[in-house]
């Protein structure tokens, strides 16, 4: 599976700075299977596909498993057809809207030793936190339930500081009911060893909430076989059932000219490739602001170097704007946008 790249951008002498890529910019990741590891993308339809709820319902009998509040947001655990449990919100939502904020319960990293100390950690949870991570989907193993089973289904990577550098994989007992879509509306952001869930569009009250748990940036063939692998599962979500030729032509592309970015080195060509990259996200209807920051970065850098200031206040505004919704405003990473924003003011 594509790592996610982010080479430091560094910024001329004398220009406002980039925000700092390296961890803040990079995504979280569900980790996959044993030490396979998922790269976390949101995108969303094709344009013709406008978001509309997923059909979520709970069944006969089946009583919400449990309630997550987030400044004001109410959350509801509910069975949702055909994906086990997933989590809906109660309440409309504004793109870049904290939706849940959650510190892991427990940390590890994918190794045998590493799942013993974790082993050892879940005996010392308080009893109604280790029954709520047994009670967690396991969709990996063969027979019954395991707890590797659990972690490799639920865990997630944390980038950015964390408390043990040894044990960079996390479980959360409620953001474990979040689950994946093409066309996901909310991104996750790891700040100060909380991970943050933010709307990434308008929601509206009952829609289920969803993640991306890979880089959508792929053809629906390769996402759903990355899916199968890692997580057990044939992805049916609006986007790979309304699939077109076109839509998977806009993807591969989009991969094509985000690694190409990494590569470029002439100014002009990066911000032909960054406005390219806007475009395309725009048509394919990708939500995920994360990687407008992406190509905001890299456009706000060479538009500096170009020494073009009607450009770079553009990128300024626009990489603001995305970091705000990936991010919320007490982000480094939206600090250090909001910096160079007010520079072009
Ligand atoms: C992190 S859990 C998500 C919550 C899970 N549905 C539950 O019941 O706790 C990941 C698992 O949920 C299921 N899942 C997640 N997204 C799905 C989707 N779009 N379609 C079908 N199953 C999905 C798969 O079984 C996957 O291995």
């Amino acid at each position: 599976m594509r790592p996610w790249r982010s080479p430091r951008i560094t910024a001329p002498v004398n220009a406002p700075h980039l925000p700092a890529s390296g961890a803040a910019h990079r995504r979280q990741r569900l980790a996959g299977r044993g030490t396979a590891v998922a790269v976390a993308v949101t995108a969303l339809g094709s344009a013709a596909a406008r978001r509309t709820p997923r059909a979520a319902r709970r069944s006969p009998g089946t009583e919400p498993r449990g309630e997550a509040r987030s400044s004001d947001v109410t959350l509801e655990v509910v069975e949702v057809f055909g994906c086990g449990l997933g989590t809906l919100s109660l309440k409309d939502l504004e793109p870049g809207e904290l939706v849940l904020a959650e510190r892991p319960v427990l940390r590890f990293d994918a190794s045998d030793a590493a799942l013993r100390r974790a082993e050892r950690r879940l005996a010392q949870l308080p009893r109604a936190q280790r029954d709520a991570v047994l009670e967690l989907e396991d969709s990996v193993s063969f027979g019954p339930k395991t707890f590797r089973g659990i972690l490799e289904t639920n865990g997630m990577d944390c980038e950015g500081p964390v408390s043990s550098e040894s044990d960079p994989k996390a479980l959360f007992l409620r953001l474990s009911r979040l689950n994946h879509s093409c066309n996901a509306n909310c991104d996750y952001s790891w700040r100060q060893d909380i991970m943050e869930i933010y709307a990434q569009r308008k929601i509206i009250a009952g829609e289920e909430l969803c993640i991306p748990y890979i880089d959508l940036r792929e053809p629906r063939q390769v996402r759903r076989q990355m899916l199968k692998e890692n997580w057990c599962f044939r992805c049916e979500c609006e986007v790979c059932s309304a699939w077109t030729v076109a839509s998977d032509a806009r993807r591969v592309r989009l991969g094509e000219l985000s690694a190409m970015m990494y590569r470029a080195r002439a100014p002009e060509r990066l911000v032909r490739i960054a406005r390219k990259l806007l475009r395309l996200y725009k048509e394919e209807c990708i939500n995920a602001q994360s990687y407008r920051k992406e190509a905001c970065k890299f456009g706000y850098e060479a538009s500096l170097r170009l020494e073009d200031v009607d450009l770079a206040p553009r990128f300024a505004r626009l990489g603001l704007q995305s970091s705000l919704i990936c991010h919320g405003p007490a982000h480094e990473e939206t600090q250090e946008w909001l910096e160079i924003s007010s520079l072009w003011s």
